[in-house]
Formats: structure tokens, sequence, C-alpha cells
């Protein structure tokens, strides 16, 4: 475990503790990527974005590299939510210009080929070489963040073998064979208890669990499939690392936002761009930290509309505990001079 005295410098670690600070700490979502020169040659040594996750000195220096020219708050491992179905026995490339692509989940027959959940960590030992890595290169004052994507996402790719607008396929899985849907849930939830403790033993010092299409699912089965996983990861990985703080993203669950943080035990709470900040400081902010939600097109268009809107964000928040970021993660086009007028205008 990390030192208190040390870690309770931190700002990020103050936020998720419930300090309301005049000057949030601030980290990007994709940091670390295309809109950055640095990551586009380091990604063509390495030769692809796949081989670049899996080079452990390759994968710290992209994450470093955000940190060197803009001084975040906080450094996210490089690394990707769908890298743990591979570690499954999925197979998993990537489409130029496209996105991901896997092996497909249709029936019971689609859940054969997988390992347990203990017998991941032989291919995902680079990635927490790379923890180890950050961990004796970041600045001192810098927190390192590790994170998983939560099993309804991850299971949406593996289930459709592409990332799809409205998770239909996942959707399909779930009504019409829910014993084999249920049985990926949680072996998920397992190897993903696992992986995240596994990066914290390496030395991530905070844990973020994406679930970016948490907004497709509705009432009973948000919370059963949203709500219920996030929970019992939060709930295990403390149980093992006492004090460990949990960020949550249930990106566009709208009103399920509300209690969300609470019910799963998680410390901060990551919004969308859909949420008002005036709105999530009466309702979400009372029950810990709120993290967000600047929309990432701002990065790409800057000037007073940006200071406006990160200067709104910043007012409405600021009577309780927030890290400032996007609401979702930057994009390839964003300008990374409007990076340091982002800062400039938190900072001062
Ligand atoms: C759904 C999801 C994925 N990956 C992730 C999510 C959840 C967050 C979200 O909703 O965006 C999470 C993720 N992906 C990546 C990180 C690294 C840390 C960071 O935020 O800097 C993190 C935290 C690197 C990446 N993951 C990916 C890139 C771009 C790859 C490249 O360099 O070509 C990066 C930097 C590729 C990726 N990975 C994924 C997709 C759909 C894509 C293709 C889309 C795209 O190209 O942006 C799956």
């Amino acid at each position: 475990m990390f030192d208190a005295p040390q870690t309770a410098r931190k700002k990020l670690l103050r936020s998720l503790a419930g300090e309301a600070m005049d000057v949030p700490p601030v980290w990007l979502m994709r940091q670390a990527g295309r809109y950055l020169p640095e990551y586009r040659a380091t990604r063509a040594q390495a030769g692809d974005f796949l081989s670049l996750c899996y080079n452990p000195e390759l994968a710290a220096e992209v994450t470093l590299q955000p940190i060197r020219r803009y001084g975040f708050d906080a450094a996210i491992l490089f690394a990707d939510i769908l890298l743990i179905p591979q570690a499954l026995g999925a197979d998993l490339w990537f489409e130029t210009g496209e996105g991901p692509r896997l092996s497909t989940i249709t029936g019971p027959e689609g859940l054969k080929p997988l390992k347990g959940k203990d017998d991941i960590h032989e291919h995902l030992a680079p990635v927490y070489e790379t923890v180890r890595i950050l961990s004796r290169e970041l600045p001192q004052e810098t927190t390192l963040i590790g994170f998983a994507g939560a099993p309804w996402t991850v299971a949406t790719y593996m289930i459709a073998g592409r990332g799809t607008p409205d998770q239909a396929p996942a959707h399909a899985l779930r009504e019409g064979d829910k014993a084999t849907f249920e049985a990926l849930i949680d072996l998920l939830t397992e190897a993903t208890i696992e992986y995240l403790d596994m990066q914290v033993q390496a030395g991530a010092e905070v844990v973020k669990i994406f679930d970016s299409w948490a907004g497709s699912l509705k009432g009973e089965a948000f919370d059963r499939y949203a709500l219920e996983p996030a929970k019992r990861i939060t709930a295990e990985l403390k149980r093992r690392h006492k004090d460990l703080p949990v960020i949550a993203f249930p990106r566009e669950a709208g009103e399920k936002y509300v209690g969300f943080a609470k019910a799963v035990g998680a410390d901060g709470l990551a919004i969308d761009t859909k949420i008002d900040p005036v709105w999530a400081a009466e309702n979400l902010q009372p029950d810990g930290c709120v993290q967000g939600n600047l929309d990432p097109k701002h990065m790409v268009t800057g000037g007073e509309a940006l200071v406006a809107e990160t200067r709104r964000i910043v007012d409405a928040l600021k009577g309780g505990p927030h890290i400032f970021n996007l609401g979702h993660g930057i994009t390839p086009d964003a300008d990374p001079e409007n990076v340091h007028l982002l800062l400039e205008t938190i900072r001062g």
C-alpha cells in the first residue's frame, strides 16, 4: 500500500476523499492519444495500437507524454478495455480507421473457448509491468489511475464482435439467452476483479470502471447489469485494498446517476456531457466527488466558448469535491494548444 502522508498531498486523492478545492485537480480521458504528435510517433515505433498496449516501455512512455506536456494531476495507465476479452481467449484486432473487431458470442458455444478468471495474468503481465514502470517514473504529485471496462460494456463488444450504435446484439442475447448472457457478465465481473487487483498491487492508486454503454440499459436491467457488477467489483477490491478509491463512469445513465455512487460504494462519479453541472452539484455531489464534464468538442474549437463553458463547470461544482475532466475522451482532431487554454482557465 501507499504511504499516507505522501498520498495525502496528491490533489486527486484529496478530491476523492471528499475535499472541495479552490482549483480542482484535472486530467482528460484519452489524454494519451492521437491528437498528440509524440503519441503518433511512439505508436508508429511500436507498429500498431495493440503492440503499443503490450510494450511496457512504450506504453509507459505514451502515458507520461501528456504529463510532461501539461502537468495533469493524474496519469491513466495506457491500455484498453478490450485487453481482458483477449486475455480470456477472444480474438481481437483493430481495423484501421474503423475500430475494434473481436470474435462473436451468439450462444452457449461462444463461452466454451473462454478461459477462467485466474488464467488471464500471463497475457496481461505486460500491462502490470507498465504500471510498475509508471509508479517509479511519475512525478510524486501525480496520481496513477488504473482502469477496466465494466462487464456490460465489455460484453457488448464480445457479443457483437465490434462497437455498435445501440448495442442491439447484446440486448438480443440478454433477452433471448439469459443464461449465456449472465454467465458472460459473471466471468467478466470476476476477471475484472483479478485484473484490477493486480494493477493495484503493481502501483495503481485509484481505479476507474468505464461503463461507456451503461445508458442503453434501462430500469431493472440497468440495476442488474450496470449497478450490480460495479458494486461487486468495488466491494471486493476495497476488501482486498482498504481505502482504495474507485471512480465509476456509467456513461449516459441519466437519472440513474442519482444514488449510483452510494449504491456501488464508489468514491468518484464521472459524468457525461448530457448532465448539467448545476444539477450534478445538487443531486450527485452530496454523495461524493464528481468528475467531469466538458464536451470534448471544445478541445477542437477552443476560443471563448471553451473558456466560458470551463468556468461554468468549475463554478457549478466548486462547493464540493470535483475532479475536472471531459464528459468523454478527447478526440484525434483536438488542438493540443486548446489543452493549454483549458488548464490556464482552470488554474489561472
Ligand atoms: C469503449 C472503450 C474502448 N477503450 C476504452 C473505452 C471506454 C471509454 C470510452 O468510452 O471511450 C478505454 C480506453 N482506451 C484507451 C485508454 C487509455 C488511457 C487514456 O484514456 O488515455 C482507455 C481508458 C486507449 C485507446 N483505445 C483506442 C485508442 C486509439 C487507438 C489508436 O491509437 O489508433 C486509444 C488511444 C482504440 C479503441 N478502444 C476502444 C475503441 C472503441 C477504440 C476505437 C475508437 C478510437 O480509435 O478512438 C474500446
